[in-house]
């Protein structure tokens, strides 16, 4: 049914904000539109509502040294602001870093504002993500990952190349934003206690918590942007669906059949392999219907970036595009042609209990923010529509925000993080929604577990082992098993396996096709778990030398495993930096395992009387996942990669490992906890 509230509900404003009320009926006001030089993209730069208060914006923004800027999905604030700022010289003593919390908006955005400013991406606009530097000396607007920008502060805390910073979807709240929020605080303080030039920081989104945000930059004033340039009409359903993959199929094929074909779809899934399925589905049955052909294309994080970038290149004439994406495409990026968005309503994410310790991915309704957040990648070029999943009732009850990612994941990666970049006190960090001093202490528990950090007098200091885990873009774990690998001769071997791990799903399972895919994965099955199954199909991947029809025989995706050998290289560089001596175990896996279960002894489970798996750090019920080639067995000892919360927690990638293995890991630590018969 369509709804008439077509914007996010109204705010609540603080005394003393700045509103710019921009005239929807006006929006290229001041445009000649033929007969001039004028270019297109110029055009419609202009026409964006941002435009009409960019003096004022600008006065404001020259002013003050924090900023909080609210505007409408679509409105020209990350485009335009980081243009503005340049030509009207506001800090043109360093550079404007723009973050965003997804490699694939920083690229889309840096490049369109290299197009916008007519000049070549990499020279004044430039961008930098994890694995890529596309800048030079000449660049001013560096579009880049929070995390890239986390990564510098390591080397500069005090973020002295830059004059501004501008964080942008904040509403986002990942780790690495929240990290970001006190490091970038903490500079702009120093800078100004040591007679630095000063650090602008702006803050920007079109749902976010303005009050929090204000309070804790420095009751910084709130600038409102009000207005949109295009019309977005909301659709709900009239009765919640039980199956929301079926009802986006049936949407799909109903736009299909009834919108023109350069009207293109963006549908909101929750993860790679419920993508791919229904990809299969939409070009099966596309062949099979009157409508028109149809491209669909899959988006998710771990797909490599250049198929990633695939969904910005237009359909052939004639033809519709069908993008299927996670969130990954929520926030920031445009996408010419989108008109219709469908809202699945879920999303796949981190869920963390701190009193049982255990972090699981699970499927979950978004909030109202991102719901919103969706919708706004429709009308961007045009008016458009959004499709929810839901009914009415469903969406007014969710909750407004999503909570931030800090406060529901395992914190060992943020104190190691910290504790790198020189924060003196990690425990009372300036965090904006602090999370639960258990959380803290878990966190630090486990990198002490880990032999990452020891504590003296009260303080927690990082140690030597610490500092080198912090070197690796990497959970603490694996790092410490990379770290570890030199003394079991097994560099080679775990280097694959992380990268393996590092890089989702290198495997896929077609439903149809059950049959085959057992046979095929039989050759390289192994019973000492799915670490070493993963390693021996990268061997035969490699020994084939990556060979398609061989990827397609045996249901290896042949593109992740592309990505595999660029991070396996990359981490290579890391451990040759640490001068670590790499080489290989060759057949000898028993090695592997034993380092997997030295690095990753924390994620340990083991099995009852009754047949089933308590996980030892927790002592929570934990069952292998039909997934894993352990499932059949019954082995006493495995450690597992991560919890998938379905119907019951699963444990996902397991190993065999020894009790004894264990103990030696951590004598004191499994002491305690393993079944009294073996320790
Ligand atoms: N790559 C692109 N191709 C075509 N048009 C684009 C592109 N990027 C931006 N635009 C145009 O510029 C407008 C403003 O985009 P911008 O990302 O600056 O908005 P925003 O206010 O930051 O939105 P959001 O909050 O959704 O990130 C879009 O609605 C679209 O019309």
């Amino acid at each position: 049914m369509p709804n008439d509230h077509d914007h996010p509900p109204a705010k609540k404003f603080k005394p003393g904000s700045v509103f710019f009320r921009l005239d929807k009926n006006k929006p290229g006001m001041l445009l000649p539109r033929k007969g001039n030089a004028t270019t297109p993209i110029e055009v419609q730069r202009k026409q964006l509502p941002i435009y009409q208060a960019k003096p004022q914006l600008l006065n404001q923004l020259r002013q003050l040294h924090n900023a909080i800027l609210i505007g409408e999905t679509g409105s020209g604030k990350t485009t335009q602001i980081p243009q503005y700022l340049y030509e009207a010289g506001i800090g043109r003593q360093g550079l404007i870093a723009i973050t965003q919390p997804r490699r694939v908006a920083a690229i889309s955005l840096a490049g369109r504002v290299a197009e916008e400013k007519r000049t070549q991406l990499g020279k004044l606009v430039g961008y930098t993500v994890r694995f890529e530097d596309v800048t030079s000396s000449e660049t001013k607007l560096k579009f880049m990952t929070d995390g890239m920008l986390l990564r510098e502060a390591i080397g500069d805390p005090l973020l002295l190349r830059y004059t501004v910073v501008v964080l942008d979807e904040a509403h986002e709240r990942t780790v690495h934003t929240d990290v970001l929020f006190g490091v970038v605080k903490t500079a702009q303080r120093r800078r100004r206690e040591l007679n630095k030039i000063p650090l602008k920081v702006i803050v920007m989104s079109a749902t976010m918590d303005v009050d929090l945000f204000s309070e804790y930059f420095n009751k910084s004033p709130v600038l409102y942007l009000e207005g949109r340039q295009h019309p977005i009409q909301i659709y709900y359903t009239k009765h919640p669906q039980s199956d929301y993959l079926q009802a986006a199929l049936v949407t799909i094929f109903q736009i299909h059949q009834e919108a023109p074909p350069s009207h293109d779809i963006l549908v909101f899934m929750t993860g790679q392999e419920e993508i791919e399925a229904l990809a299969r589905t939409c070009r099966d049955i596309a062949k099979h219907v009157p409508d028109g052909p149809m491209v669909v294309i899959p988006l998710y994080a771990s797909l490599p970036p250049a198929q990633q970038l695939r969904c910005f290149q237009p359909a052939p004439k004639g033809c519709r595009k069908v993008i299927l994406s996670t969130n990954i495409a929520e926030t920031s990026v445009t996408i010419s042609g989108i008109k219709f968005v469908i809202d699945t309503g879920m999303v796949k994410a981190k869920r963390f209990n701190p009193d049982s310790g255990l972090e699981v991915l699970a499927v979950q309704r978004v909030s109202k923010a991102q719901a919103w957040q969706r919708a706004g990648r429709a009308g961007r070029e045009e008016s458009g529509s959004c499709y929810r999943l839901y009914t009415e009732n469903e969406f007014d009850s969710l909750i407004p925000m999503t909570v931030p990612e800090i406060q529901r994941c395992n914190l060992a990666s943020v104190m190691l993080q910290l504790m790198a970049l020189g924060v003196p006190d990690v425990m009372n960090f300036d965090f904006m929604s602090k999370p639960s001093p258990e959380a803290v202490r878990s966190g630090v528990d486990h990198l002490e577990l880990l032999g990452a950090v020891e504590r003296k007098e009260g303080q927690v200091f990082l140690t030597t082992l610490g500092k080198k885990m912090a070197s690796f873009p990497l959970e603490p774990r694996y790092a410490k098993t990379i770290l570890l690998s030199p003394d079991y001769s097994c560099s080679d071997e775990i280097l694959s396996i992380v990268s393996l791990l590092s890089v989702d799903t290198v495997l896929y399972n077609p439903p149809a096709k059950r049959e085959e895919v057992l046979a095929a994965r039989k050759k390289f099955s192994s019973s000492e778990g799915d670490h070493i199954t993963l390693l021996n199909i990268y061997r035969a991947f490699k020994k084939v030398g990556g060979n398609k029809e061989w990827c397609r025989e045996n249901f290896v995706n042949s593109r992740n495993m592309g990505l595999v050998k660029d991070v396996q290289a990359q981490l290579r560089d890391i451990c040759l930096k640490l001068n670590m001596k790499l080489g290989s175990c060759g057949t000898e896996t028993g090695n592997v395992r034993r380092c997997i279960a030295h690095g990753m002894f924390v994620n340990a489970a083991e099995l009852q009387p009754d047949g089933s798996y308590l996980a030892l750090d927790t002592h929570q019920p934990v069952s292998i996942h039909p997934s894993s080639v352990l499932f059949q067995g019954k082995p006493a000892y495995v450690v597992f990669n991560e919890l998938l919360h379905t119907s019951r927690c699963y444990m996902r990638d397991l190993c065999l490992v020894d009790a004894d293995w264990l103990l030696e890991a951590a004598p004191e630590y499994f002491g305690r906890k393993l079944h009294p018969s073996k320790s």
